[in-house]
């Protein structure tokens, strides 16, 4: 019965949380059959994902001619990856990854010249605002692990994950200035939040590059690896487990605390926190640890 009654109330609160995924649709001129329809055409390179029995998936951007720039297709795929994971009940972190030598090199600059129209550029900005944002949002830890360049959107793309580990040698820059163009997947405002607008500015302004010991001066990286390159998620693997070891429901129950913290003002943010509370307070995690009357000395 109080079982039945904490998956009542965990039902109600997932359900609230899906409500506030993405960030734009129709009521905001935007249209995504259209924009699907035209990121199809523009194919090359693949987003795939392997979910793991430990609770952590590793997501792998590769397009490995194009030193894994996003062809419209990928972004596609990203989208469909990222809706899987809202869908992954047992999920408790993600590795976001780089196949061979590089993280990502941005948007590829075939489909960019295709979609170079005011238009178009709107939808897929919207599109990629949108997919970054559940990605950012997603109830589950989040790690970039940056091996080789991270450039222009490949750059933004990092900022949307909670953490960012960066091997020896790597580097994240915003070259966008140099394209005449500004960040417009989200990178500039998510930047801001991470280092601060007097930093985010000069990062931005100068296309700076990024080196590791820089990028965790500033608070923009979280450590650096020294693997090779083939046992860096390995590596990663094991930076991310301390985080999100135990119950599911209680590591997904804190990044949704986080998120609604960042997300909205704080009196919002606190009943927010409550109605969170209410998901793990009685359930079986909860139980257990009161059976066990663990102490943390
Ligand atoms: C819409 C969001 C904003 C954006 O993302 S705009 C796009 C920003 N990205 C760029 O402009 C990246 C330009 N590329 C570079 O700076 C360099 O290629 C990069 C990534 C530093 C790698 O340098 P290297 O290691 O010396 O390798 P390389 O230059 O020989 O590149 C190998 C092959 O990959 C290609 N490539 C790299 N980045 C690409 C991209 N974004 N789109 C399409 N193709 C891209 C590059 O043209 C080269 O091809 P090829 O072997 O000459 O046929």
């Amino acid at each position: 019965m109080a079982l039945n009654l904490w998956r009542c109330v965990m039902k109600r609160a997932e359900a609230r949380w899906c409500l506030y995924r993405s960030l734009y649709n129709s009521s905001h001129g935007f249209n995504e059959s259209e924009v699907k329809r035209k990121l199809a055409e523009l194919s090359g390179g693949s987003v795939k994902l392997c979910k793991g029995e430990n609770g952590i998936a590793e997501l792998g951007i590769s397009n490995s001619s194009r030193k894994n720039a996003l062809s419209g297709t990928m972004m596609l795929e990203l989208e469909e990856r990222i809706s899987d994971l809202e869908k992954w009940k047992e999920g408790k972190g993600l590795i976001v990854y780089g196949t061979e030598d590089t993280f990502c090199s941005g948007g590829d600059l075939n489909t960019i010249k295709a979609i170079s129209n005011a238009k178009d550029g709107l939808m897929m900005c919207m599109f990629m605002q949108n997919t970054l944002t559940r990605l950012q949002r997603l109830p589950l830890i989040s790690v970039a692990l940056i091996q080789g360049k991270a450039i222009g959107g490949g750059a933004e793309l990092c900022t949307a994950c909670d953490f960012r580990l960066m091997t020896e040698g790597s580097e994240i820059r915003f070259v966008h200035k140099h394209m005449g163009i500004v960040p417009g997947w989200g990178g500039a405002s998510r930047l801001i939040q991470l280092v601060g607008s007097r930093q985010a500015l000069k990062l931005l302004s100068g296309a700076l590059r990024i080196p590791p010991e820089h990028a965790i001066s500033i608070g923009l990286a979280d450590g650096t690896l020294s693997s090779a390159a083939d046992s860096a998620l390995e590596e990663a693997q094991k930076w991310i487990t301390p985080y999100t070891k135990g119950a599911a429901n209680v590591t997904r129950a804190m990044k949704k605390l986080i998120v609604c913290g960042r997300e909205h003002l704080f009196e919002d943010a606190i009943r927010k926190e409550k109605d969170i509370f209410a998901t793990v307070w009685g359930g079986p995690s909860n139980l257990q640890a009161l059976s066990e009357r663990t102490k943390y000395n």
